[in-house]
C-alpha cells in the first residue's frame, strides 16, 4: 500500500467569471502540477472526499456521510455529465469496514453528484473514468452537521481500509477554504427555496441556468461592501493549512461550526473533506505536507489553496 493525498478547493467560476491572467495562469500551472504527480503514482483506486451543494442530496433525508457504489454527474456548471467508475464491491466492503469502526455511514446505489466530486476528478485525473474511484460525500453545505471529531474519526476507518489493501491509493479532498457562495439556507426561507432544499433533485435547464446566473452576479461584486455574504478570511486559511502541515490534525476536534461560519464562510465547511482526507492518511503514520499554493480570489468565491502530502 502506498498513499498520496491531495487537497484542492473548488470553485464552478474557474471558467466562468476568472480574475486576471496572470492569477488564471498561476492556478493552472499549479493544477497541471498536481496532474502529473497523480499520473506519476498512476493510482490503483481513488478515495474522494467531496461536498454535495443540493444536487444529489436534499433535506428530505440528509445524511452525514454518504459511500456511493454508482454515482453520475449531474453536469452542473462546466462539468461533465455521466458515471464515476466505481469498484462497487470494494466500495460495499469499506462500508463494512467502516460500520466495523464503530462509525455509521450511508450507502447510496445510485447517487448523484455534482462539481464538488467532479471539477477534482477532472482536475487531477482529466476525466471522470480514468481511475476507480469511491466518493465519499460529507455533508458539508447543509446545516447542522456533525461535530469536526466525527469527521476525523471516519477519516481514521477510512485510513485503516486503505492500510488493508495492497493498492496504490489517491486520497482526495474537494471543497473549502473560506468562502461564503450564495447557497440557500433552509432555515428562514421562502416556501419555494424551502421546497427545491428538501426536494430539488432533476432541476429544469432553466432552473439550473438562473442558479449558475446568481452565482455569477454573486461572484461580480464578492467582495465589495454591496455584497453581504462573508468575505474570504485569508488568516483562517493559512492558519488551517499550517494546522494539516505541522501534523496537528487533533486541534480540529476543538472546531465549531458556528464561529468558524461566522469567521470565514458558510460553505468553509467543506473544509470538512480536507479533515477527513488527512485523518485517512494519518492512519498510515507520519505524514509530511507541503503547501502548494494558496490565493484569496474574489471573483471564484474562494480562499482557493492546494496541498500535497505523503507517508512519511
Ligand atoms: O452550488 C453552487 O451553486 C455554487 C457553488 C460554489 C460557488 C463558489 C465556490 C464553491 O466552492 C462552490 O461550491
Ligand atoms: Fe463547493
Amino acid at each position: 500500500m502506498t498513499v498520496l493525498l491531495k487537497c484542492l478547493s473548488h470553485t464552478p467560476l474557474r471558467g466562468l467569471y476568472d480574475p486576471e491572467p496572470s492569477i488564471v495562469a498561476e492556478v493552472e500551472q499549479v493544477l497541471v502540477q498536481a496532474k502529473a504527480d497523480v499520473e506519476a503514482f498512476d493510482p490503483e483506486l481513488i478515495i474522494l472526499f467531496a461536498p454535495d451543494h443540493y444536487n444529489g442530496l436534499f433535506y428530505d433525508l440528509m445524511p452525514p456521510f454518504v459511500v456511493a457504489t454508482a454515482a453520475e454527474s449531474v453536469g452542473d456548471y462546466n462539468t461533465p455529465l455521466g458515471n464515476l467508475s466505481i469498484p462497487q464491491d470494494l466500495a460495499l466492503d469499506l462500508v463494512r469496514y467502516i460500520h466495523d469502526k464503530d462509525v455509521d455511514v450511508a450507502l447510496s446505489h445510485r447517487l448523484q453528484v455534482d462539481h464538488g466530486c467532479t471539477q477534482i476528478l477532472m482536475e487531477t485525473t482529466g476525466s471522470l473514468t480514468r481511475y476507480p474511484v469511491i466518493p465519499i460525500i460529507i455533508n458539508s453545505v447543509a446545516p447542522p452537521f456533525n461535530p469536526y471529531r466525527r469527521i476525523r474519526k471516519l477519516g481514521d476507518a477510512i485510513g485503516q481500509f486503505i492500510a488493508t489493501l495492497n493498492k496504490r491509493v489517491l486520497i482526495l479532498g474537494s471543497g473549502g477554504l473560506s468562502h461564503e457562495p450564495p447557497v440557500p439556507l433552509l432555515s428562514g426561507a421562502a416556501s419555494e427555496v424551502a421546497e427545491f432544499l428538501i426536494c430539488g433533485r432533476n432541476p429544469t435547464p432553466e432552473a439550473r441556468a438562473a442558479r449558475e446566473a446568481r452565482t455569477v452576479a454573486a461572484a461580480k461584486i464578492f467582495g465589495t461592501a454591496e455584497c453581504e455574504l462573508t468575505p474570504l478570511n485569508a488568516e483562517w486559511d493559512n492558519a488551517f493549512m499550517d494546522l494539516l502541515a505541522n501534523n496537528e490534525l487533533e486541534k480540529v476536534d476543538a472546531f465549531e461550526v458556528e464561529v468558524i461560519s461566522k469567521e470565514a464562510g458558510r460553505s468553509t465547511h467543506e473544509v470538512r473533506t480536507w479533515v477527513a482526507a488527512f485523518a485517512a492518511l494519518a492512519a498510515q503514520g507520519d505524514y509530511t505536507a507541503t503547501k502548494d499554493y494558496y490565493r484569496p480570489i474574489n471573483e471564484w468565491i474562494a480562499g482557493y489553496g492546494v496541498i500535497s502530502a505523503q507517508p512519511n
